[in-house]
């Protein structure tokens, strides 16, 4: 088993040091923010992972897992593992800065024939860049882009799909693809390049799935079809598959919105006119307001009708359900869009606790306080217990029984024989109101 070092104890590096340390190998985690390593040494875990915390704890209890801040632990190290982040430049970028600055220490550290992997998400030619920045002739940098999910980090480490190791050395591949041996997951050796690609390739045809089902569900309100009933036929296509077939306010979260800019300024640059990727952005940003005009007709009646001072609760604020992630949320940014049209605004979502505001949004304890009074709710996030909500109680405290489904999560059982009147997404079926 190897002796390794993490860098950066966010959702990726915390999640691949737990879990390298419960594979067996000895790992020190490092993260310059010096309140997250004091809690991760007490056995807490600030975000969201299903198994996380027990993972650190049982690390942290057998000695496989430690936490520091500082880089001179990692003296004489034979494997450090970038988690760092790579967030989108103002010009649209990856923006590498950190990255760079830490790998600007790491010459001086590594031990001989040391090997450098990088799972942070970056672009083509950075594991080139980086052997650059080491000034090592013997040490080795593999690229091993992570493809976890936020909500399923420690499922997803554990159970990958596959593990790509990019590398130029094939000895420095060895000992990353070792790391992984015991999870059985397919093990696709590539040259850095492909492994560095093969990253934004995946999640940039995410969005566009997505953004083409968004764009979908537009069409069947217009047509009167079901999109729930297309997106069954389409999936069932084993090469189209269900997943990421469900429309709704759009995709958003830390990573979708910077690798789709990130992979579009990198064909830019190589001379490449990837205009699909770019409709699908644009489509997502389209797709924002789409629901605020959804809300809109849904409130007042009308595709121009006035939102000041309209109460409105909105069930959900992260990018999705099962997770505490607020970054890039499209629930925020119609939140945003709303306040800007006079609207008054409400919000509870199960991931969110501690805090009384998010953006314009005054967030409640409770789903009932964000109903009470409401002209309308609207559901922004998937999360399953809003189905299981008493929906007769929200109505009678609601002044309006207007509801707005953006995940066409509420069916007809979850509301039967209360007075909401549901819009969904996508759907052309007589009573239920889409707005054109
Ligand atoms: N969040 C996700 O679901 C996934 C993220 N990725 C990629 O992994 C990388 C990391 O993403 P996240 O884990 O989400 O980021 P994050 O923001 O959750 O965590 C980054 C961590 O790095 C620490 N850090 C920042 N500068 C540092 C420095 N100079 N020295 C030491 N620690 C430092 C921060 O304090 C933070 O704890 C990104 O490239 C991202 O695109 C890849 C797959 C999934
Ligand atoms: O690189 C990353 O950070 C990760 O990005 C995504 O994971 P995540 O950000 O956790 O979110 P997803 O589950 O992919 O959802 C992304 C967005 O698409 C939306 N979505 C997803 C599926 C769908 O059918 N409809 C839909 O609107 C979600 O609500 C969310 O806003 C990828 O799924 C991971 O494989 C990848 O590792």
């Amino acid at each position: 088993m190897a002796e390794l070092a993490v860098i950066g104890a966010g959702y990726v590096g915390l999640t691949s040091a737990a879990c390298l340390a419960r594979l067996g190998n000895s790992v020190v985690c490092v993260d310059n923010d010096p309140s997250k390593v004091d809690y991760l040494l007490a056995g807490e875990v600030g975000i969201a992972e299903p198994g996380l915390p027990e993972l650190v704890r049982e690390g942290l209890s057998s000695g496989k897992l430690t936490f520091t801040t500082s880089l001179d632990p990692l003296r004489g190290i034979g494997m450090v593992m970038l988690c760092l982040p790579t967030p989108m430049a103002a010009d649209g970028h990856a923006d590498l800065s950190v990255l760079e600055s830490v790998l600007g220490s790491l010459g001086d550290l590594l031990g001989r024939d040391g090997v450098v992997v990088l799972k942070s998400t970056v672009p083509v030619g950075t594991a080139e860049r980086a052997a650059e920045l080491l000034c090592r002739a013997d040490v080795q940098v593999v690229g091993n882009p992570e493809f976890l999910r936020e909500g399923f980090a420690v499922e997803d480490f554990l159970h990958p799909d596959r593990i790509v190791v990019g590398a130029a050395d094939q000895e420095a591949g060895d000992r990353v693809a070792a790391l992984y041996a015991s999870t059985g997951a397919p093990v696709l050796r590539t040259d850095p390049a492909s492994a560095e690609l093969a990253k934004y390739a995946s999640n940039a045809f995410l969005a566009m799935k997505v953004s083409y089902v968004n764009v979908l569900a537009e069409l069947c309100e217009r047509l009167g079809a079901e999109v729930a009933e297309v997106a069954a036929v389409m999936g069932l296509d084993d090469r189209i598959g269900p997943a990421f077939l469900s429309p709704g306010p759009g995709w958003g979260g830390s990573c979708l919105p910077k690798d789709t800019s990130a992979l579009l300024r990198t064909a830019e640059h190589a001379g490449i006119d990837f205009a699909m990727l770019r409709d699908a952005v644009r489509a997502n940003a389209r797709q924002q307001a789409v629901i605020v005009r959804k809300i809109r007709c849904a409130v007042t009646g009308s595709a121009s009708g006035s939102l000041a001072g309209a109460r409105i609760g909105l069930l959900g604020l992260t990018f999705k359900a099962g997770t505490g992630d607020l970054r890039h949320s499209p629930a925020l940014a119609i939140a945003d869009e709303l306040a800007r049209a006079g609207a008054v605004l409400t919000g509870y979502d199960p991931g969110v606790t501690g805090r009384d505001k998010v953006g314009p949004v005054t967030v409640a304890g409770d789903p009932t306080l964000v109903a009470k009074e409401a002209d309308a709710i609207v559901v922004l996030t998937e999360w399953p217990e809003f189905r299981d909500l008493d929906w007769a109680q929200l109505a009678a405290v609601a002044a309006r029984p207007v509801l707005v489904d953006t995940r066409n999560l509420l069916d007809a059982r979850a509301l039967a024989g209360t007075p909401f009147l549901r819009t969904g997404v996508g759907t052309g079926k007589p009573g239920e109101p889409h707005p054109r």
